[in-house]
């Protein structure tokens, strides 16, 4: 039996503290238990507080981990939530993924125009993310792409002021917010999303075996199995929060489908690949071709 409450860090913005009451929703349906058998903690990180520059100029994913891997493993919290999104392929030996809830939709939104063609030459569109940025200017090499950064609110709000003509937003987030009212959503053949978006995952200490059994309870394995494949392309890939990479796996019929895109970081070189696969860990003969066929400046952005 796992001891009572339980302790579930998360970051302290808007989206963290609603996928925070996911969870505790998610663990008290499961087990019966009342809503006080789970506290929410918020833990302040690096990456919230950062807020002028790329991340992945300043130190990468693990601005949004780390604080919150220390209090884990000082014990000052049990539980750990995350959007998989933001997470390192490579995580700490002490720390396993316990859980990943089912997943939501998979699409970025466009927001600010109802579409790509209605935006003029030229216009300015604020992102932060590499794989979005590279993405925009593959379709429209016209566009201006300016550095987004904060919580959804926060980039909302910049739209709205001006500081850009359109954003691009995970639906995700924008739906758990109650803002799925805001923007469109863009078919995944037009803009494959990022590796693991939409998918919110619990860590907890690997040697916690109550703890990890209860969390358990709450994981949906079909997302598990396609984050799993998704990040097991990235770490094929050597790719980090700086490497264009966007990729979606869909469980069809026992199978494994894994689509996969790499880009230069001005939309100028691109590969999208697909495969069915029997497992997630083929994603890195996928991310081993890719790599192969890749000319070489775009093959260059990767590690492997
Ligand atoms: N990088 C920030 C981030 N991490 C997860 C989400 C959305 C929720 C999700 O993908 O599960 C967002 C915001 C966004 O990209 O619009």
């Amino acid at each position: 039996m796992v001891a009572l409450p339980l302790r579930l860090g998360t970051r302290g913005s808007p989206l963290a503290l609603t996928q925070a009451r996911m969870v505790r929703a998610a663990l008290c349906a499961a087990h019966g238990w009342p809503d006080d058998a789970v506290i929410i903690v918020p833990v302040s990180t690096s990456g919230d507080r950062i807020q002028d520059r790329a991340l992945a100029e300043v130190g990468g994913k693990a601005l949004w981990t780390k604080e919150l891997d220390r209090a884990l493993c000082e014990r000052s919290i049990d539980l750990a939530v995350h959007s998989m999104k933001d997470v390192e392929t490579v995580r700490p030996v002490e720390i396993a993924i316990a859980a990943v809830l089912p997943r939501a939709d998979v699409r970025d939104r466009l927001i600010g125009a109802p579409s790509f063609d209605a935006l003029r030459k030229g216009a300015v569109v604020g992102t932060s993310a590499p794989r979005r940025a590279a993405q925009l200017l593959r379709m429209r090499p016209d566009f201006r792409i300016v550095l987004f950064r904060g919580n959804v609110g926060t980039r909302l709000a910049k739209l709205e002021v001006g500081e850009a003509d359109a954003t691009l937003l995970a639906a995700a987030g924008l739906e758990r917010l109650g803002r799925d009212d805001v923007g469109s959503p863009i078919p995944v053949d037009m803009m494959l999303p990022a590796p693991a978006q939409g998918a919110v995952g619990v860590e907890v200490r690997a040697e916690d075996a109550a703890v990890r059994d209860a969390v358990s309870a709450i994981n949906h394995h079909p997302t598990r199995q396609a984050v799993r494949t998704e990040r097991a392309l990235l770490y094929a890939l050597g790719a980090d929060c700086r490497s264009p990479v966007a990729a979606l796996a869909t469980m069809e019929g026992g199978g494994i489908r894994l689509r996969a895109e790499i880009l230069t970081n001005d939309g100028s070189l691109h590969l999208a690949r697909e495969a069915t696969l029997a497992a997630p860990e083929d994603a890195a003969s996928l991310a081993a071709d890719m790599l192969a066929e890749a000319p070489a400046p775009l093959r260059s952005l990767f590690a492997a």
